[in-house]
This record gives structure tokens, C-alpha cells and sequence, in this order.
């Protein structure tokens, strides 16, 4: 494997991808993202293969001089998505610190279920490409909240970038009863199962 791009803004996946020692390149996916499924297993694959693929195909766009790749290699392009499932609803960021309180008032005192989606978007040498998909999920439950803790919590401003309007790694860690399945899957990207995906495919990632 030499070259590893993660098509994404998100500063936890960039974290979690460093944490283990990984040396990739941030090239964020910029289009409008269309869902055509109901499932949120489904929702997450679709829109974290939109972000991969939507990079994947701007790849001369982004200033990768300095990977010389107008030597043919192999490149991989991560994408990534999460949403949060509850009572039938599929919850992404908040519009609006209304619409945070709102999500905040049903999720509190019951578990929601984390889905996190990921595409892997293969280039090979001649310029093929291949696309291998999955996703993890996580149940969270949710300590009860007063009004007036929600409104606290929305006032701080950490809900409104993130899927389900909390993060568990943040504030809102206070409220975290418990969590069954991958912690970081909750954060925005499900390492371990990445690093077992590609190992499935091929792919060592030889990090030590
Ligand atoms: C539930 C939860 C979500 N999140 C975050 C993870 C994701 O970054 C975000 C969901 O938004 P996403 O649309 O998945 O990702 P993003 O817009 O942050 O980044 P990009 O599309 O460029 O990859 O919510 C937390 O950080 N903590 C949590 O506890």
C-alpha cells in the first residue's frame, strides 16, 4: 500500500487514523450528499462511498504533487459517515440549536444506536478502481437530562457538528450511562474494524 487519502473534514477520524500511526493525506469531499435508502446501515455505506468516490475521481484537483502520482501506484481513499438511530428516525447534525434540544429531549434516559459507514476506494496501477464497503454500530444509552441540562449542553456549542447532537468524547461524556460495541465507532470511525477490513481484503497496513 503507499498512499492512503482520507476524504474527510471530520477532526476525530483524522485523530483516530494518527493514533494508530497511520501516514495519510486530508483531501475532504465537498459535494451535496443524496440518500436513496431507508436503513441506517445502509444510509451510512451510501454516503461514506459518495465521499470516497467523490475524491477518489478529484484526485488531480487536490495539490498531491508531492506524491508523484503521475507514477502510477496504489492509492486508497477512506470515506467515512455517522448517524445516530432512534425510534425509527435517522438523526445526522443538528439544523439549529432547537433542533439539537429537540433530538437531545428524545435521546436522553434511552440508548440510541450509533452507525458509522466506510468505503474503501482502491486505485490500482493502471487506473482501476474497486470499492469495499461496511459499517459498525454501537449502542449508547443515555443518562436522563433536565431541561435545563440540555440547554446547557446545546449552549456550549459541542452539539451542533456532530451526528445525534453529542459527543461522547466531550461534555456530554457526563451523560454516557453506557455504551455496548466500539467507543470509537461512537467518535466517527470504527479503527479496529478498519484495520480488520483491510487485513480481509489484502491489505496490511504495517504500522510498527
Ligand atoms: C454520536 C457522535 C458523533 N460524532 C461526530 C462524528 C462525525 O464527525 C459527525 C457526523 O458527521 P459526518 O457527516 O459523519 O462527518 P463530518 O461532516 O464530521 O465529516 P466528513 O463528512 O468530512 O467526513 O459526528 C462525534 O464526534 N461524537 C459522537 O458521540
Amino acid at each position: 500500500m503507499s498512499q492512503i487519502i482520507l476524504a474527510s473534514n471530520s477532526p476525530r477520524r483524522r485523530q483516530l487514523l494518527e493514533q494508530i500511526g497511520v501516514e495519510f493525506e486530508v483531501c475532504p469531499a465537498k459535494g451535496e450528499e443524496t440518500i436513496t435508502k431507508k436503513e441506517p446501515s445502509e444510509v451510512v455505506v451510501e454516503l461514506a462511498q459518495q465521499k470516497a468516490l467523490e475524491v477518489a475521481s478529484m484526485l488531480n484537483e487536490y495539490n498531491l504533487s508531492h506524491l508523484e502520482l503521475t507514477t502510477p501506484q496504489d492509492i486508497l481513499v477512506i470515506g467515512a459517515d455517522t448517524v445516530v438511530a432512534f425510534d425509527g428516525k435517522i438523526l445526522g447534525k443538528p439544523k439549529d440549536e432547537q433542533d439539537a434540544k429537540n433530538t437531545l429531549a428524545m435521546l436522553q434516559g434511552n440508548t440510541n444506536e450509533v452507525y458509522t459507514g466506510v468505503s474503501l476506494v482502491f486505485i490500482d496501477k493502471k487506473g482501476r478502481a474497486g470499492v469495499h464497503n461496511f459499517f459498525e454500530k454501537t449502542d449508547v444509552t443515555m443518562c436522563k437530562m433536565s431541561e435545563k441540562e440540555i440547554e446547557r449542553y446545546v449552549a456550549s456549542g459541542e452539539p451542533m457538528d456532530k451526528a445525534g447532537s453529542y459527543g461522547i468524547q466531550g461534555k456530554c461524556a457526563i451523560y454516557i450511562e453506557k455504551i455496548h460495541g466500539d467507543y470509537n465507532n461512537v467518535v466517527g470511525l470504527p479503527i479496529s474494524k478498519l484495520y480488520q477490513e483491510l487485513k480481509s481484503v489484502g491489505i496490511d497496513l504495517y504500522l510498527w
